[in-house]
């Protein structure tokens, strides 16, 4: 028996840092929302009882260290399943970008072996166990627009923005979310206006969600990566309305209220940066975006 299930990427709309907190994580407030950029995750039952994995990119980690292998051995330890999968995934997301494409694997795994090993799991209950492989995890089980809090973790749904399109470049940078993170002055920091991006999500706003848009993360960055500045100007200078960067970064995106304006972002920026993607906000609200009820493509 065989499933498949997208994967989709996110995008944080907002991130906010509030403090750090005794267990080396971070107290962050993040509305966090899906895009039209995703994985995809076949699932394949195997009778002998083990878990494997290979991946269309061969330097994304094939064994333990990928966090799709851990949703499997963790569902399968908690449950004393007897079944094992082998997981294939085609990779669309670029990796270590700010974009959660591991933990979007994690998550639709979850969902995916819910269903084939039929654990009849709650969402809720896909998502707390989430949390064990990443703080990002229980969002991606959720899916659709959210403001996270706790490390990340806590997930409560908001209203989905209106249908716009986003520009997605991604500067060849490896960095390290953790280095991210512990590279913050919080004395220094600058905040978001989470209630604020709410109230205009829920109004669907788009001019003041672009003006809103805000990353605690993103000095940190700036200043270890010039070249993501770089990015950030190039798109407001194409005519993007809204640019910030995602996550711990270096991926930067754009929001864009007119189709018209689109091509010309993306053509401007593929002059000097290999990794654009034009691709639509997910509306979807609650669990499994871009998918059917089951969350199966
Ligand atoms: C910054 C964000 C924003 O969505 O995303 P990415 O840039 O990774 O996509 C997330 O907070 C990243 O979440 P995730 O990538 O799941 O991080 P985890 O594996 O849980 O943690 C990796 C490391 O980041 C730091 N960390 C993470 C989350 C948090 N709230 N505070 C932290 O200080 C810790 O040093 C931790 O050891
Ligand atoms: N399924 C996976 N896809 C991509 N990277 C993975 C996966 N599982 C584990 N990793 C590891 O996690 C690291 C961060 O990957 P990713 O989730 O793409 O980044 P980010 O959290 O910045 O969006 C990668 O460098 C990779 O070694």
């Amino acid at each position: 028996m065989k499933y498949s299930i997208k994967a989709p990427a996110k995008i944080n709309l907002s991130l906010d840092v509030i403090r750090k907190r005794e267990d080396g994580y971070h107290e962050v407030e993040m509305i966090m929302t899906m895009v039209d950029l995703a994985d995809r995750v076949d699932l394949s039952l195997r009778a002998d009882g083990g878990i494997s994995i290979d991946v269309s990119e061969g330097f994304v980690p094939s064994d333990e260290r990928n966090f799709a292998y851990q949703a499997a051995s963790l569902l399968k330890k908690r449950y004393n399943v007897r079944e094992g999968v082998h997981i294939y995934i085609t990779k669309r997301i670029p990796v270590a970008a700010g974009l959660a494409g591991g933990s979007s694997d994690a998550a639709a795994t979850l969902k995916g072996l819910n269903e084939l090993w039929q654990l009849g799991l709650s969402v809720d209950e896909l998502a707390t166990l989430g949390a064990e492989i990443g703080s990002d995890v229980s969002f991606c089980v959720y899916g659709g627009t959210a403001l996270a809090t706790g490390r990340g973790e806590l997930i409560k749904p908001i209203a989905s923005p209106p249908p716009l399109w986003v520009i997605l470049a991604k500067p060849p940078i490896g960095l390290s979310t953790a280095d991210v993170y512990n590279g913050l002055k919080l004395s220094e920091a600058r905040h978001a206006k989470t209630a604020e991006m709410i109230a205009a999500l829920e109004r669907q706003d788009a001019a003041s969600i672009c003006a809103l848009l805000h990353n605690t993360l993103e000095d940190v960055t700036l200043r270890l990566y010039p070249e993501v500045a770089h990015i950030k100007e190039q798109m407001k200078r194409f005519g993007a309305n809204g640019v910030l960067m995602s996550g711990s970064g270096p991926t930067v995106f754009g929001i864009v209220e007119k189709e018209s304006r689109v091509n010309r972002i993306y053509n401007g920026l593929r002059g000097f940066c290999d990794e654009v993607y034009a691709v639509r906000l997910i509306r979807t609200s609650g669990t499994c975006p871009n998918t059917d009820e089951n969350g199966m493509l």
